[in-house]
């Protein structure tokens, strides 16, 4: 393995991800101190849009790999992992576009990337040196997703149930499932599965002892 790591956590839109993929970082930066470890999302790299009307920006389909910006996310692990900082965009679920802010992530022994496409793309998948995959059940999921975007991202009822008929399940079965190929480790339960978090922060503990 080379002198950084790049582990990427891939999985249905709310099945965890990011509530997995916070929970190592935090509790490692708790322990070890936030130097040696960095954390990014691929929603980040949502094609910023701002030069669309937000009418012609809900026509857009987030679950598709078009609607990634994926050269900009290999290029920016490849510049971690080369030991450069990066900064990495900002992206509004309200507004559907990239806000103006960034944030700079300075290169890190470990790096976490979470997102619903990463083990989809062979350039992303070049860049990963440990993949996990989040099993969760799909109406679980979706249970979940109706809870957050009705009160994280501004969304209504009836525009979920939509864009999960028209976009998202059709994407976890055509893009997302298959990836699961590419896993390392299936992680099921979702975010709260302790014993597979504690897995992975044993095997990040190992990776920065050894370096
Ligand atoms: N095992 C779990 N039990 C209960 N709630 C969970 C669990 N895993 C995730 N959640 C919740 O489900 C929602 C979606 O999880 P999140 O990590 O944001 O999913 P993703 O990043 O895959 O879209 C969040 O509100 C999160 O707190
Ligand atoms: N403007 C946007 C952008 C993305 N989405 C949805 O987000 C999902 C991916 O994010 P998760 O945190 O759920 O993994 C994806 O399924 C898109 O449908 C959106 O609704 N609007």
């Amino acid at each position: 393995m080379g002198k950084n790591t790049i582990i990427a956590i891939a999985g249905a839109s709310a099945s965890g991800k990011s509530l997995f993929a916070s929970t190592v970082y935090q509790e490692l930066v708790a322990e070890l101190g936030d130097e040696r470890i960095a954390i990014l999302s691929e929603d980040a790299y949502y094609r910023d849009q701002s030069h669309l009307s937000f009418e012609q920006r809900i026509l857009t389909n987030y679950d598709h790999p078009a609607a990634f910006e994926h050269q900009l996310l290999t290029s920016h692990l490849h510049a971690l992992r080369s030991g450069e900082a990066i900064k990495m965009p900002q992206y509004s679920y309200k507004t559907h576009t990239r806000t103006e802010e960034t944030i700079t992530v300075q290169p890190a022994k470990v790096v976490l990337v979470e997102g619903i496409l990463l083990l989809t793309d062979a350039r992303l998948r070049s860049q990963f040196d440990i993949t996990v995959f989040m099993d969760t059940p799909l109406d679980i999921c979706l249970l979940r997703r109706i809870k957050r975007d009705l009160e994280d991202r501004g969304r209504s009822l009836s525009s979920v149930t939509e864009q999960y008929e028209t976009t998202v399940r059709p994407a976890f079965f055509e893009f997302i499932a298959p990836s699961k190929q590419y896993a390392d480790l299936v992680v099921t339960r979702g975010g709260k599965n302790q014993i597979a978090v504690d897995i992975i922060k044993t095997k990040i503990r190992q990776l920065l002892a050894e370096k």
